[in-house]
């Protein structure tokens, strides 16, 4: 059989925890290979072995069939292996091109020579339909164009075999349809790819085989033609899961949050929100629907203070907050799911408990006269970390940057929730969780409706916002196009109107 890549019996502790335990997985020449998981099962961890960030305590890697010692990034390179991580690793200020010969410039004598690699990039981009300007700035592109910049730079360095880690987590559902016909393409040129996701519908859709694994150990391999989404999901989580969300219909009460006029403007001074009034009421889920970036973020940074309101108020329990400070919006009654769990949701370097108690310390019990209360806090902490199921090697005095991306989630989702707030502001709340965590979460965000709250669902999920929304307000451009019932409406409907097409055809 021609292996291109063959990790067998692969172990790796870290403190106080087995990420990898007796795992094997082997990649086909010329496949898409896709790797499954809860959250924390194990993944990245796995990849991040292959390319050669952590060393294996056992087992073997065979590339092209010879045994081999990937020591750090540059040995896999060499090996013909790249890796797109989950967070991008771009340097913002620089352009495409000195993205890309970081580490290796060419040069002509002594100068540099970025036009050669420009040329070279501009091939490459080409012949496997990227798209990518090489002069554009990283900061200046979108996430999903930066993602191509990643891809490039594997390329760029002759790379055989790529490594994806969750690459749609981040992309909008057009961005998705592009980069699964970008995989197509790599595959044709004879690259072979490793793909962690998710989403049992990119790999039915994309991928060949599929390795699962559950709790650091291989559970199986299937070919993807032949299993079904359900099955997968049944092996990787050890249960059956439900796809559908089980839920009552609403019964509103009062009016929570009042939008009233808002027209709030973005980075770039140009205006982000027009006159958009909405009214979300407590026992309701209202769901926005809409492509991204147009005012989305906006709209949350003005209901939670971090954007200033160029016009327009913000009325929470009939008060107006439209110029209160974010502390005593907190302390009002709003909580915040935000969208960048990295940038807004932990502090990456604090413990979990220490991130627990984020908007809480200066309360009692936590902290009394200028002194945290430990026991108090931990107890607080592991209340959250349990019932949210949040998994890390050391549990409460796990510092956040070392969970999963998935465990960081729940974590920020816990913490938020905990505070039982009137007003629950949850922006893609499920991203990267696998589908056992989802269906959880969109339980959760339900029975807080059922308690009475309001809660404001943000998501670029389609499926999402019209499962677990009872209303759903669409945005284009900046301006609120129509409100409509969930249960009347459907995916064709909603996705015209974010194109801009009010109900009844009009635009
Ligand atoms: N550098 C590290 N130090 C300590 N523990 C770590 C480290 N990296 C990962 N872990 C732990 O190893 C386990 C596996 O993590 P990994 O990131 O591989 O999971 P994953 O399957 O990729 O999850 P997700 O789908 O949530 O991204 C987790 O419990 C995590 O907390």
């Amino acid at each position: 059989m021609d292996y291109v890549v063959e990790m067998l019996n692969i172990r790796k502790e870290f403190a106080g925890i087995v990420a990898n335990d007796d795992i094997t997985l082997r990649l086909k020449r010329g496949e898409i290979h896709a790797l499954l998981g809860e959250n924390g099962a194990g993944k990245s961890t796995l990849m991040g072995i292959l390319f050669g960030m952590y060393q294996a305590d056992r087992g073997i890697i065979k590339v092209n069939g010879e045994e081999t010692r990937i020591s750090n990034p540059n040995v896999a390179y060499k090996l013909g292996i790249g890796m797109v991580h989950q967070h991008f690793k771009l340097v913002e200020k620089f352009t495409v091109t000195e993205n890309m010969i970081l580490g290796s410039e060419p040069r002509k004598g002594l100068i540099l020579d970025i036009k050669a690699a420009a040329k070279r990039i501009e091939k490459l981009s080409q012949l496997y339909g990227l798209n990518v300007d090489p002069y554009a700035r990283i900061e200046d592109i979108s996430v999903g164009m930066q993602q191509r910049v990643e891809i490039l730079k594997m390329l760029y360095r002759d790379a055989e075999v790529l490594i994806f880690d969750e690459p749609t987590a981040v992309l909008t559902p057009q961005e998705i349809q592009d980069f699964e016909k970008i995989l197509k393409n790599l595959i044709a040129e004879g690259k072979s790819v490793i793909l962690i996701t998710h989403k049992l519908k990119e790999i039915k859709a994309v991928a060949h085989r599929c390795t699962i694994i559950r709790r650091g150990k291989t559970i199986g391999m299937v070919d993807v033609g032949e299993a079904t989404e359900a099955q997968m999901a049944e092996m990787m989580v050890g249960r059956q899961i439900s796809f559908k969300v089980d839920k009552q219909t609403s019964t509103p009460g009062e009016v929570v949050l009042r939008l009233d006029s808002l027209t709030i403007s973005n980075n770039k001074k140009l205006t982000a929100l027009n006159n958009f009034s909405l009214d979300v009421r407590a026992g309701e889920v209202v769901g926005i629907a809409g492509v991204e970036g147009n005012g989305q973020a906006e709209l949350v940074e003005g209901i939670t203070g971090l954007r200033k309101i160029e016009s327009g108020h913000v009325w929470f329990q009939g008060k107006d907050i439209t110029g209160m400070a974010i502390r005593d919006r907190i302390e009002q009654g709003i909580a915040h799911i935000p969208e960048d769990r990295h940038k807004r949701g932990l502090v990456l370097d604090y413990t979990l408990e220490e991130n627990m108690i984020l908007e809480v310390y200066h309360r009692e019990p936590f902290s009394k006269r200028g002194l945290l209360n430990k026991p108090a806090i931990r107890e607080y902490a592991n209340r959250i970390l349990e019932s949210f199921d949040v998994r890390s090697g050391q549990g409460a005095v796990s510092v956040a940057r070392s969970l999963s991306g998935g465990n960081q989630q729940k974590a920020i989702i816990g913490r938020e929730l905990e505070l039982a707030p009137d007003l629950l502001i949850a922006v893609q709340p499920t991203r990267g969780l696998d589908v056992g965590s989802i269906e959880y979460i969109h339980k959760r965000l339900i029975e807080h409706r059922d308690q009475g709250k309001a809660v404001l669902l943000v998501s670029l999920e389609l499926e999402e916002v019209i499962q677990v929304s009872d209303r759903i307000a669409v945005v284009n451009n900046g301006e609120l196009i129509g409100v409509v019932e969930s249960k009347d409406t459907n995916e064709q409907e909603v996705g015209l109107m974010m194109a801009g097409v009010k109900r009844g055809g009009g635009v």
